[in-house]
């Protein structure tokens, strides 16, 4: 256990618990990445939050948020102290008049839908999952599919967070409205945001239908209805068969009724493409079969051939079955330059590499099914946008994304030449990834390209509310053109670079790599006292406004367990 962090816990607060635990492995929900964290800590309180923010400050450590870790980049990663609010997730305030309601923001989508179905109210919308935290939905702009919706974080009416100098602040459109700008999409790298208010909407059931269309047809549909014909619209495109799945749903008052039960989708055929999947790995070319049969068993060999239809609370009729671990790597571009995108992408699978314009070879090159096409539209929505919303400003978005699944947690052999296509033509489309998933070939400079402006303005709020970089680490160095201050020398002091990735060797973790952070305050602490911006920490002018806990001393019982590396939970004071 590192002294400092005992000496200057000591000085806190003792009526406080700081619940921290040394032994955590963390891993991404695909199993992508895995990293061990000095200290994975879980607070119950804002007081808490507080606490452990001054705590990081003083002891000169990055906080990095965690949610559920659906995001399967290495967002999440560090070997400095990880922060989780599952403990902090309460439902807290429900005005049922104007459905605006303010909860905890460990909060995961499933239970918030829960208490809110006891309330007769729910999500306006979802994504294909609900096993996210609220938080960390907002944090990367994550959408569903539906041209009468935006980023699912379109229902927020204010946030609230706890900087990196331990304040509290609160923002909304009217209030602090370039944070609140920010905080839509933090990245995580403004602060740890502690509540969400959003307004719900009265629970409802959906109606939703499902059949297989030949690409010709969507293609022809596209735009003429496909999109527009339902609320919620998404379709599978399954790029050998030249097909698609497409899945409508509408708001109705028919009664509940189950999808019809499908012993084969259900068990069996879970399992069978989990195994041909495995099997493409040392045989790529089979997967065109692998498709044909896999999603034929499932929902038709012929288009039109089975239609199935269910009505479900929209809740669940929502969501769907993920399967297995996966890369994805989505992209946003304007809706009406889909059919190109989907022509040019379809061509380089099929080998013609001239209708594609794709200046890599796709021979040999093998892919997984389906790419996921989903729309969503933020144009009307009257909410500031968020700086780093990568949706369209003007008009309808598409996005496309590109599955490829892992197969008992092994990497897919063509990863790396699809994704460079893949992104290539993205690029050549002036497409913006989605910030969650497993974009790869472009950097900071070229982000920023993307984003102008707005990127200015995020940068400039993040900068003025985490001056140290406490909040960022690699993923953010790579992707956002954080360039030092003129006027700063040793900017960024807290900010976290990765010293090394590598295999991870211990049953359950595939090919997943550990992402291991630089742990400069080890150098920092050998060398003595902490710098920053050429000053001693001690020296630093404190911030007037930080509720700062007050200096006591705290029982040094508890560090003993953190010295042995126990899996204890420390409760200071409590
Ligand atoms: C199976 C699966 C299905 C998915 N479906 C969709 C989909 O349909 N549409 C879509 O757009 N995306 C989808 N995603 C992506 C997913 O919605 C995002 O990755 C989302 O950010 C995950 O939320 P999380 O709670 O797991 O956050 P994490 O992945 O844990 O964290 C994401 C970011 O949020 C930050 N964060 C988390 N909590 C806080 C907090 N309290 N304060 C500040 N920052 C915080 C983290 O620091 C990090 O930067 C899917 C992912 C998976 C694995
Ligand atoms: O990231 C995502 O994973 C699923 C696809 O399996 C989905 O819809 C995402 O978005």
């Amino acid at each position: 256990m590192d002294p400092t962090i005992s000496r200057e816990l000591s000085r806190l607060d003792p009526a406080v618990p700081f619940r921290a635990t040394a032994d955590h492995l963390h891993h991404t929900w695909a199993r992508t990445f895995f990293s061990r964290p000095e200290l994975y800590v879980r607070p119950q309180s804002i007081a808490e939050i507080q606490l452990l923010v001054t705590l990081a400050r003083r002891c000169r450590r990055r906080l990095v948020t965690v949610g559920s870790g659906h995001s399967p980049s290495d967002l999440t990663c560090t070997s400095s102290w990880l922060v989780n609010l599952d403990d902090f997730n309460h439902l807290l305030h429900i005005d049922p008049e104007s459905r605006s309601v303010t909860v905890e923001a460990g909060i995961r989508l499933s239970e918030l839908g829960t208490k809110l179905e006891e309330q007769g109210l729910t999500l306006a919308n979802l994504g294909s999952i609900d096993s996210q935290s609220i938080a960390g939905v907002i944090a990367t702009g994550t959408h569903g599919s539906s041209m009468r919706h935006g980023l699912l974080s379109e229902c927020i009416e204010a946030l609230s967070l706890v900087l990196a100098n331990g304040q509290l602040v609160r923002c909304s459109a009217s209030n602090n409205p370039d944070l609140f700008r920010a905080a839509l999409v933090s990245l995580g790298a403004l602060g740890i945001v502690v509540e969400v208010t959003f307004k719900a909407r009265p629970a409802f059931n959906i109606a939703w239908r499902q059949e297989r269309y030949s690409l010709s047809r969507v293609l022809s549909e596209w735009s003429t209805g496909l999109w527009t014909s339902h609320e919620f619209v998404r379709v599978w495109w399954l790029p050998y068969e030249k097909g698609a799945i497409v899945w409508r749903a509408d708001q109705t008052d028919q009664p509940l009724h189950a999808p019809p039960s499908n012993f084969y989708g259900e068990g069996v055929g879970y399992h069978i493409y989990h195994n041909l999947l495995a099997l493409s790995s040392y045989f790529p070319r089979i997967l065109p079969w692998v498709e044909w049969f896999v999603f034929g068993m499932q929902y038709g060999f012929r288009p039109g051939a089975t239609v199935t239809e269910a009505v479900e609370p929209s809740r669940a009729g929502l969501l769907m079955n993920c399967l297995y671990s996966q890369f994805v790597n989505e992209w946003a571009l304007p809706l009406n330059k889909g059919p190109e995108a989907i022509l040019r992408l379809s061509a380089w699978l099929h080998g013609d590499l001239k209708t594609a314009g794709i200046p890599f070879s796709p021979k040999g090159l093998w892919v997984h099914c389906p790419i996921e096409v989903r729309v969503s539209d933020s144009s009307k929505n009257a909410n500031p946008r968020p700086f780093l919303d990568p949706t369209c400003r003007d008009g309808p978005t598409l996005y496309l994304n590109a599955t490829l699944y892992r197969p008992y947690l092994r990497d897919p052999p063509c990863r790396q030449r699809y994704y460079e296509a893949f992104e290539w033509l993205m690029r050549d489309m002036g497409a913006r990834p989605h910030w969650a998933k497993n974009f790869n070939t472009l950097d900071a400079t070229e982000l920023h390209r993307l984003y102008k402006d707005d990127m200015d303005g995020w940068l400039r709020v993040r900068q003025e509310v985490d001056p140290e970089g406490m909040f960022l680490g690699e993923w953010h160095c790579r992707n956002l053109p954080l360039v030092a201050p003129a006027d700063h020398n040793d900017w960024l002091p807290l900010a976290e670079r990765e010293s090394q990735r590598r295999k991870l060797d211990i049953s359950g973790a595939g090919d997943g790599l550990e992402w291991i952070g630089d742990r400069r305050w080890q150098s920092e602490s050998a060398s003595g006292p902490f710098f920053a911006n050429g000053q001693r920490t001690s020296e630093l002018p404190s911030d007037p406004s930080a509720p700062s806990p007050p200096m006591t001393a705290t029982s040094e019982e508890s560090f003993d367990l953190l010295a042995k590396g126990e899996a204890s939970i420390l409760l200071q004071g409590a």
